[in-house]
Order: structure tokens, then C-alpha cells, then sequence
């Protein structure tokens, strides 16, 4: 299994390359590109761990040997928010970035499966997509907007609120990855009752849960030792997948369904990537409204991505 991350170098990527050095099959071999310099050093510092997993760096100019045999591609490259920006104020320089590095893959290793984490997840998903058929290479079932940081965190949220342990609670989270387009199900999680104003404020909660790290680093960046978590959970799930387990994970995905081109659903997941795209379930009058309310939005921020690529 080769797993490539691109934007290795930077908060998300060092703590996800930790977590896959530690976590990743025996005979694994990891690829860190970045454009900063210390990318090497990076590399050569995770090497020093007993695992037998192979990481190599490669700094700007060496993409195209970094992705070579990739199985799987995690995108963290760009830049994080400020406080007082929204995750759409990062579009002007995130699309370029992840449009370039897109080509290269599929110019490199356009079967591997591609997770997207770069903001505005809504939109750089739909540039990938775009970008790739433009390469003659797309295949809808190896793109994915990496959302399990939205799942965690709901997880985690529920469980303190009701004194559980976070590792038996499991909370759906549906659409995309900014603001209201953030939908987590909480009428779907098992065994617990929730009153009206709790539904409400956890569902506030959740879907600010990246703001409030924002403000929290006080402009020191945005989520990720928890962002690298999720990737490596939302990575080990498609390498367990690929090596024949069954394996749901929630993720924005292109779908066929009438709410947008791409929303998050439960997935299953297999050697090809997506092996099919469950249903969400039934909505509470709640859920529905507020899926109803966010859809424009969604759809907005995808046509974005679209336009990105086929207008340039
Ligand atoms: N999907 C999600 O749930 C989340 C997404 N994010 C997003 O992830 C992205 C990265 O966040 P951080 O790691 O905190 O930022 P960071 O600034 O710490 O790291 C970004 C890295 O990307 C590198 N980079 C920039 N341009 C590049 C290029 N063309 N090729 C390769 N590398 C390049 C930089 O040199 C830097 O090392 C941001 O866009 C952020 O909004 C952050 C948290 C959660
Ligand atoms: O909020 C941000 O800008 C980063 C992010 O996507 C998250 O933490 O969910």
C-alpha cells in the first residue's frame, strides 16, 4: 500500500503522516510532498519510528515522483482560516493549489483514490472532479471530501453531553463541510433522547465546532491534531477497505441523489473505492428543514468548483 500526502509539511499533514508512520500495514510505503523546504526533514524525522512503514520526502520540484504507484492520495495542502474568515475566504488560493496537484495525479496515478481535505471542501471537491475528467481520468468512486473530522467531533459532543464513552457513540453527519451545510443526525443516534434545545444547540455546536478552534489559535491557524486524526481514520478505513474488510465511513461523495451533486453519506467503502452509496436514512422534521435550507447553499458552492475548472 502507498499512501501520498500532499501538504506534509504543514499542521494537518505532519500530525496525519505521525499517526499513518504508526498505523498503516506492515510494508507500507508513505510519499510527504510539500513546497516548504523542511519536507525532507520532516520525512527523515518520521523514519527514525520502528514501524515498517517507508516514508520518503520530496520537496517542490519532485511531485510527479512522489505520486508515482500511489494507491491513495490524502490532500492537506493550502491555507488554513483566520478568525473572522469563513472556510469560502480561502477558495482564491486553495483552488489553484489543489486544481495543480489534482493534474498531477492524474497524470501520475489517476486510479488511486483521492481524499480531499483542503478548504472549502465544498467546492475543492468539485474542482478535483472536474479537473480530473478534463484529464479524460475521473472516476466518481475514488474522489472523496474527507468529513470524518464533522463525525468525530459529533461523537464526541454527544458523549459529553450525556456522560458516555465516546468510543460507543456513533452519530451520523450529512451534506457538506462549512456552516449550516454541516447536518449531523442526531435523531439517528441509538440509545440516546435529546431534548429540542439540546437538538438545537448540539447541532449549532457541531457545525461551528472549526470556528471555535479558529478562535481558539487566536490566527495561529485552524484544527489539526484532530483534522490528522480523522484523516488517518478516514485513510486506515479505505486501506482496510482495499484489503478486502467491509468498511462505512461518512464522506462527500459524488452522488445521483436530487439534494446536490456532491453530499456526504454513508459510504461503503471497498477495493475500488466506493462500493455503494447507502442511504441516509429518515430525517426528523428538524433534519429536514434544515437540509432543505442549506441545499441553495451546498449547490452554490459546487457550481463554484465547476465553473473554476470549465470557465478558466
Ligand atoms: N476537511 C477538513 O475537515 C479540514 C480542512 N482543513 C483545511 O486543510 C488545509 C491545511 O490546513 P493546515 O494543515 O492547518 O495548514 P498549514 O498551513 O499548517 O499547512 C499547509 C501546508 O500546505 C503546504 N502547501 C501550500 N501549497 C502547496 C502546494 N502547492 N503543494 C504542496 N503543499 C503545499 C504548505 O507549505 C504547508 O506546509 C486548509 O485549507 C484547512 O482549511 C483544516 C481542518 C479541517
Ligand atoms: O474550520 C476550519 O477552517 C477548518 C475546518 O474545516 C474544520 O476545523 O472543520
Amino acid at each position: 500500500m502507498k499512501v501520498a500526502v500532499l501538504g506534509a509539511a504543514g499542521g494537518i499533514g505532519q500530525a496525519l503522516s505521525l499517526l499513518l508512520k504508526t498505523q498503516l500495514p506492515a510494508g507500507s510505503e508513505l510519499s510527504l510532498y510539500d513546497v516548504a523546504p523542511v519536507v525532507p526533514g520532516v520525512a527523515v524525522d518520521l523514519s527514525h519510528i520502528p514501524t515498517d512503514v517507508k516514508v520518503k520526502g520530496f520537496g517542490k520540484d519532485d511531485l510527479n515522483t512522489a505520486l508515482q504507484g500511489c494507491d491513495i492520495v490524502l490532500i492537506p495542502a493550502g491555507v488554513p482560516r483566520k478568525p473572522g474568515m469563513d472556510r469560502s475566504d480561502l477558495f482564491n488560493i486553495n483552488a489553484g493549489i489543489v486544481r495543480n496537484l489534482v493534474d498531477a495525479i492524474a497524470d501520475n496515478c489517476p486510479k488511486a483514490c483521492i481524499g480531499i481535505i483542503t478548504n472549502p471542501v465544498n467546492t475543492t471537491v468539485a474542482i478535483a472532479a472536474e479537473a480530473l475528467k478534463a484529464k479524460g481520468v475521473y472516476d466518481k468512486n475514488k474522489l472523496f471530501g474527507v468529513t470524518t473530522l464533522d463525525v468525530i467531533r459529533a461523537e464526541t459532543f454527544v458523549a459529553e453531553l450525556k456522560g458516555l464513552n465516546p468510543a460507543n457513540v456513533h452519530v451520523p453527519v450529512i451534506g457538506g463541510h462549512s456552516g449550516t451545510t454541516i447536518l449531523p443526525l442526531l435523531s439517528q443516534v441509538e440509545g440516546v433522547e435529546f431534548s429540542d434545545e439540546e437538538v438545537a444547540s448540539l447541532t449549532h455546536r457541531i457545525q461551528n465546532a472549526g470556528t471555535e478552534v479558529v478562535e481558539a489559535k487566536a490566527g495561529g491557524g485552524s484544527a489539526t491534531l484532530s483534522m490528522g486524526q480523522a484523516a488517518a481514520r478516514f485513510c486506515l478505513s479505505l486501506v482496510a477497505a482495499m484489503r478486502g474488510e467491509n468498511v462505512v465511513e461518512y464522506t462527500y461523495v459524488e452522488t445521483n441523489s436530487d439534494d446536490a451533486r456532491f453530499f456526504a453519506h454513508p459510504v461503503r467503502l471497498s477495493a475500488n473505492g466506493v462500493e455503494e452509496i447507502l442511504s441516509y436514512g429518515k430525517l426528523s422534521a428538524f433534519e429536514q428543514k434544515a437540509k432543505e435550507d442549506m441545499l441553495g447553499g451546498l449547490r452554490g458552492d459546487i457550481q463554484l468548483g465547476e465553473d473554476f475548472v470549465n470557465k478558466a
